[in-house]
């Protein structure tokens, strides 16, 4: 990528092919932020919408491994191609997809990742995209308040689980977009409750629901995930396309069409 890319403001009406661009973002590492946003895309692109995930957690990278999706992007006419996944045709675009080792860690300043950023929404070619899901990096750190700042988001989406810290952060998150008049839809609570697999009874591993909590500050649960080793197996393997819980997909894409 450029690196004197120059630091000027985003043309935020320069998009006319992208229909509707949502951010979805954690307070919290690891609450499975990168997962929902990948689910959320196979369950629109399996709907007949057209879909591309901007990654933009440049330093933690997992888009494209958990749908499978590799190779370079092709360069035409100045612009970069993003590849698709496999199946389904999301199309893609990450700094692991870059690199010439996914193992390499990206050792960047706050600028060179603004920067980068505002390439892969300028230079990546994005047209006629129904969503353009951006998967941000966790917390409310200059990388993700940059982030904010300079696409034209219509949606802030949060990903929380039930721990009282999550909330917490979560809370702060959207706090953040509130501050930066991005229009929040709500939360998904992931990890919300495990299926036993003899009794099949929900199972709160990590206690009961913060929904009050977030409600308190306006932040309604749209979805509640469970706890599912298929989509940690599927991640792991690249086939995240393939997750079948019609009732998790479901209530997926009603968050997003539902506007
Ligand atoms: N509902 C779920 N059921 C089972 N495993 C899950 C679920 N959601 C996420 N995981 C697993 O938890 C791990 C972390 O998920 P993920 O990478 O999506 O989190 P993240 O919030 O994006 O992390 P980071 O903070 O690093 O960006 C992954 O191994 C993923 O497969």
């Amino acid at each position: 990528m450029n690196e004197d890319h120059d630091s000027a403001p985003i043309d935020k009406a320069k998009k006319e092919g992208v229909n509707h661009v949502l951010a979805i973002g954690s307070g919290k590492g690891g609450v499975g932020k990168s997962s929902v946003t990948a689910l959320l895309a196979v369950a629109l692109q399996r709907q007949g919408f057209k879909v591309g995930i901007l990654d933009a957690d440049i330093t933690g990278p997992s888009i494209p491994k958990l749908l499978g999706v590799d190779g370079m992007p092709k360069a035409a006419c100045s612009r970069l191609i993003p590849p698709v996944s496999p199946n389904l045709g999301i199309r893609v675009m990450s700094v692991n997809l870059l690199l010439d080792d996914p193992y390499k860690p990206v050792i960047w300043r706050g600028p060179l990742i603004a920067n980068v950023i505002k390439q892969f929404w300028e230079d990546v070619m994005w047209d006629e995209i129904n969503f353009l899901l951006v998967d941000l990096p966790p917390g409310t750190s200059d990388a993700p308040l940059t982030i904010m700042q300079l696409l034209p988001l219509d949606g802030f989406l949060a990903v929380t689980s039930p721990q009282s810290l999550s909330a917490m952060v979560v809370i702060k998150a959207v706090n953040m977009a509130n501050m930066l008049s991005i229009p929040v839809l709500g939360a998904v609570e992931n990890m919300s409750y495990a299926i036993c697999p003899y009794c099949h009874q929900e199972w709160e591993l990590f206690g009961s629901s913060h929904s009050e909590e977030l409600e308190e500050h306006n932040i309604p649960i749209l979805a509640k995930l469970p706890i599912d080793p298929s989509i940690a197996k599927l991640g792991d393997e690249g086939k995240l396309e393939a997750y079948d819980n019609a009732e998790v997909m479901q209530s997926l894409l009603a968050i997003a069409t539902s506007k």
